[in-house]
């Protein structure tokens, strides 16, 4: 429900030139798993291998159905008046045994067509290369943690720039190292899922940095002049809070800073390169008392730290909450597994539990955080360019998210406070533009601005509240904590069809209970029957009063239509 706006000055602007986006990765969205001569992808190889590592048995082969229904896509980016759509490329259409030797020209003219549609309306599109979704033929020789990955993820780089390098203008090489390396090799939370702690993390990031650095010398040696576009990667980290005002404490955040972010901005945006001091020095240590020949952390040569330093035209920041750290105790028993990052980086994290949540269990809303962390990665690499590539925060369903406004406004407000203290923020990109496949929780949690009807063939998209909110920050470059518009004719006709169709899905099923009535689709129809309980009461439903389902139809859709 519509909460009152916190007291806040109105009409806070952006400088004119803010560059201002919406994001998707093809994994998340595309469907079409294996259509039109597509490759499988270890995304496409975990959900259906093991399909009890994700939190609702789903996976991605239909998604949101953007490969067909991309036109549709591209008129809500023109809806939510934004400049850019940051959207990425999924290498196993391309090329479906991740190798050049196969070109799917089927999956070439689908980003060419979306690029064209994109420019026919003047959005311009901004091209992630890799966001997670490495063909499986490729991990089948180790993934990242095998070199061969340099020279291969370089030769697909440079098919997109031959074909798409003339239409488009900013490239991200490579979505989040951290969650690429870290949760896909060393915990079981993404692709591969190796769940192999303290070795792979590191062998991971290092060739990723390479074919990174490789790709982006490539961009600039050959196509940068000719094309005029910018490339540069996108890094996620929470801000790292130091849970008191200990100097061991201070300390924590910054050791934490400088593994969770520092492991990849270091080596790419600081005056030196290399990973971080920090880092060297205690996976050095830990190493040889663990009785390890040589560091767990792979070695640059200082040719590597000179071709890698420098790789990116803007600091692509991804940031959605904040997390406290606190010292880890002198044996540093905090339950890590031996060796394993968390142990290397030696802090223990938590979250306040006064802090607002959301629709993910990790995502806190603290958007002071978001203000810290830019200030810190001012400080710490000499005010580079920044573009927050991600922003975002989870809903459990429904249309009336005004959590995601009240998010949205305070998140913005603290990056136009840091721009006010001097940081070089020049655009935004709020995630995502639609509900999609959100990883290991499926889709149980939504992060988008339109609602996705996953039992709809069509997936029929219908804005939220904050989709009118975000369209009108962006058309007037300003947040106005006081506009909350409320469901329009249209929004309330959607999801009473959306309530309509999921009744009439209810009474074919003959298990119509409450719980996969409570684990269904919306916050909106979980507010619906809580308030049908409290008339009548559990026991009624439980004695089966309620589960007549014409009745419920009735009851729902009348709900909907006053
Ligand atoms: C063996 C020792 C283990 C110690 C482990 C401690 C680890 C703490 C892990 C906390 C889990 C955080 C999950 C965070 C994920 C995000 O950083 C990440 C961001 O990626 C973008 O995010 C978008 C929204 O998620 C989007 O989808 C984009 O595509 C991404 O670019 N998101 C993900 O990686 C998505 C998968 C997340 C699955 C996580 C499921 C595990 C839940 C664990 C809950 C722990 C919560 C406690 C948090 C306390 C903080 C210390």
């Amino acid at each position: 429900l519509p909460t009152s706006p916190p007291v806040e000055p109105k009409g806070r602007q952006f400088p004119h030139d803010f560059i201002w986006g919406i994001g998707t990765s093809a994994y998340q969205i595309e469907g079409g798993w294996n259509a039109s001569g597509k490759g499988e992808s270890i995304w496409d190889h975990l959900t259906h291998t093991y399909p009890e590592k994700i939190t609702d048995q789903s996976n991605g082969d239909v998604a949101s159905d953007s490969y067909h229904q991309w036109r549709r896509d591209v008129q809500m980016v023109r809806d939510l008046n934004v400049h850019v759509y940051r959207f990425s490329i999924s290498w196993p259409r391309i090329l479906p045994g991740g190798y050049t030797n196969n070109v799917n020209s089927e999956g070439i003219r689908h980003y060419s067509d979306l690029i064209n549609e994109l420019l026919h309306y003047n959005i311009t599109p901004m091209v992630t290369i890799y966001h997670w979704d490495l063909p499986q033929r490729l991990q089948e020789l180790g993934g990242w943690t095998n070199p061969e990955i340099i020279p291969v993820f370089k030769d697909y780089a440079r098919l997109l720039f031959e074909m798409y390098g003339d239409r488009v203008k900013i490239w991200t090489t490579i979505n989040e190292p951290f969650q690429i390396c870290e949760f896909g090799y060393g915990l079981d939370y993404l692709a591969p899922s190796y769940n192999y702690p303290g070795i792979p993390c590191y062998l991971c990031v290092h060739n990723l940095l390479k074919a990174h650095a490789e790709v982006v010398h490539m961009y600039r040696d050959q196509y940068q002049e000719l094309k005029q576009g910018k490339i540069g990667i996108s890094m996620h980290t929470s801000y790292m809070q130091p849970k008191t005002d200990s100097d061991e404490d201070r300390e924590a955040s910054e050791r934490a800073l400088q593994f969770y972010l520092g492991w990849f901005a270091h080596p790419i945006f600081s005056k030196s390169g290399n990973y971080p001091q920090i880092m060297i020095d205690r996976i050095g240590n830990l190493s040889k008392e663990q009785g390890f020949t040589r560091s767990r952390l792979p070695e640059f040569t200082q040719e590597e730290i000179n071709h890698i330093r420098g790789t990116s035209d803007f600091f692509g920041i991804n940031a959605y909450t904040t997390t406290r750290v606190t010292f880890n105790d002198q044996n540093n028993t905090a339950n890590f597994p031996v060796p394993s990052f968390y142990q290397d980086m030696g802090v223990v994290e938590d979250q306040d539990p006064s802090w607002t949540d959301s629709g993910s269990s990790w995502l806190k809303v603290v958007p002071k955080g978001m203000y810290n962390l830019i200030m810190w990665i001012m400080r710490e690499y000499d005010n580079p360019p920044i573009i927050v590539t991600e922003n975002g925060v989870s809903d459990k369903g429904g249309l009336e998210d005004y959590k995601r406004v009240d998010y949205l406004n305070a998140y913005l407000s603290a990056i136009l406070d840091a721009i006010e203290d001097g940081a070089n923020v020049q655009g935004y990109s709020y995630w995502s533009m639609m509900d999609s496949y959100e990883w290991k929780v499926g889709y149980t949690e939504n992060f988008g601005l339109y609602h996705v009807d996953f039992n709809h063939p069509n997936r029929t998209r219908t804005p939220k509240i904050a989709a009118k909110v975000y369209a009108q920050i962006c058309k007037t470059n300003t947040i106005d904590w006081s506009y909350r518009p409320t469901l329009d004719e249209y929004q309330i006709n959607a999801m009473a069809q959306l309530l309509e169709v999921e009744a009439v899905g209810d009474s074919t099923s003959s298990a119509s209970t409450i719980y996969n009535t409570l684990t269904g689709q919306s916050w909106y129809s979980i507010t619906l029957l809580l308030s049908i309980l409290t008339v009548t009461g559990w026991d009624a439903w439980t004695k089966g009063i309620l589960t007549d389902d014409e009745n419920v139809i009735r009851r729902r859709y009348s709900y909907c239509k006053s």
